[in-house]
């Protein structure tokens, strides 16, 4: 590609994305070192491109990970070609990490959970403030349009979290289309994963199939009303468990093998907030996570006591005895 057409253009595109950006590592300290999560695709390109600019501009540094999964032939090329897309870009340390996938269960998962270990630890040894992950809003709609189908609870529901701990993504905003204009638009080439095209995948299906046939029958703007959607139902989620926490401590009383809660006052909440303390009770004491089902019957000592017996929930015994709800290893 001759020099001229490389040379970044401030397009819709890229203000988009670095704007993005911007707001994501604003609250980093000035030197501070963020690293981006980089597979080489057209979002992490985009996002390491905007990362090289934004974190140079405001005295940040950006370095970037690229984690080898190993899974197919020529992995550990097109691992390295994007590292060197990532030096181009300025960023500095550059990291390519090989990591071993277990074989056992799906190989998305184990793949998934391989990466983030690596990223983690990359982040740890470089001393760095944050990762960013490229995922886009149209990645965010097709998570909650996936976890709505399967039924799997409300936290299915959240999307992916903007923050978490050490992992940040940025382009939770921008959709998909963005971020390939903005790599079109710096004459970026990025790595065109085969499994992006790959109908057995349930994502793909839902992205190149479901997706726009939501979009013609219900109007356009389907991805956009999913994401904000799943942000609402996160933050009302997130006032929940901060209230849950908050109570929990005056509620409970510690015994010998398990707790005890005070039924008058768990009681006195609404149910939303009285099964989120139950189940942060139980998985606090007994690292168990009960479903819906498990919790509503252990909401019933509480509301609709009239004298019955305790439930038996796997290895534990709940019981009401006077005021106190009672939950015991059994
Ligand atoms: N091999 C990898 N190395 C480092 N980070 C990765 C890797 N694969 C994925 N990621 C991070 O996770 C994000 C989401 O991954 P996902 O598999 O959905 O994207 P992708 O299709 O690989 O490519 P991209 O999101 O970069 O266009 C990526 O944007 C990137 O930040």
């Amino acid at each position: 590609m001759p020099e001229s057409d490389r040379r970044p253009r401030l397009t819709p595109a890229v203000a988009d994305v670095r704007r993005a950006v911007r707001e994501a590592i604003d609250d980093l300290p000035e030197g501070a070192l963020v690293l981006v999560a980089l597979s080489g695709g057209p979002d992490s390109l985009a996002l390491a491109a905007a990362t090289a600019f934004e974190a140079q501009r405001s005295g940040r540094r950006a370095g970037a990970v690229v984690v080898d999964h190993g899974l197919q032939p020529g992995s550990a090329e097109i691992a390295e070609r994007a590292a060197d897309q990532a030096r181009e870009l300025g960023l500095d340390p550059v990291r390519v990490l090989p990591v071993q996938v277990a074989h056992d269960g799906s190989p998305e998962a184990a793949a998934r959970q391989a990466r983030y270990a690596a990223l983690l630890q990359a982040r740890k040894e470089a001393g760095a403030s944050a990762v960013l992950l490229g995922h886009t809003l149209d990645d965010q709609a097709e998570t909650v349009l996936i976890g709505l189908a399967r039924g799997s609870g409300p936290e299915s529901l959240w999307g992916m979290h903007p923050r978490i701990g050490f992992l940040r993504r940025p382009l939770l905003q921008v959709r998909r289309a963005t971020t390939h204009q903005a790599c079109r638009d710096q004459g970026l080439e990025p790595w065109s994963d085969p499994h992006n095209d790959d109908d057995r995948f349930l994502r793909v299906r839902v992205r190149h199939r479901v997706l726009p046939m939501l979009d013609e029958v219900l109007g356009g703007g389907v991805a956009l009303a999913l994401t904000r959607t799943a942000d609402t139902l996160r933050e009302d989620a997130e006032a929940l468990a901060h209230f849950a926490q908050e109570q929990i401590l005056d509620l409970v009383e510690h015994a010998e093998g398990g707790l005890s809660l005070d039924a008058g006052a768990l009681a006195a909440n609404p149910p939303a907030l009285r099964q989120r303390i139950i189940r942060l009770a139980v998985q606090s004491e007994f690292h168990v996570a009960l479903s819906r089902q498990q919790t509503l019957e252990v909401s019933r000592l509480v509301t609709d006591w009239h004298g019955q017996g305790p439930i038996h929930l796997p290895g534990i015994r709940v019981s009401r005895e006077g005021r106190r709800l009672v939950f015991v290893a059994a």
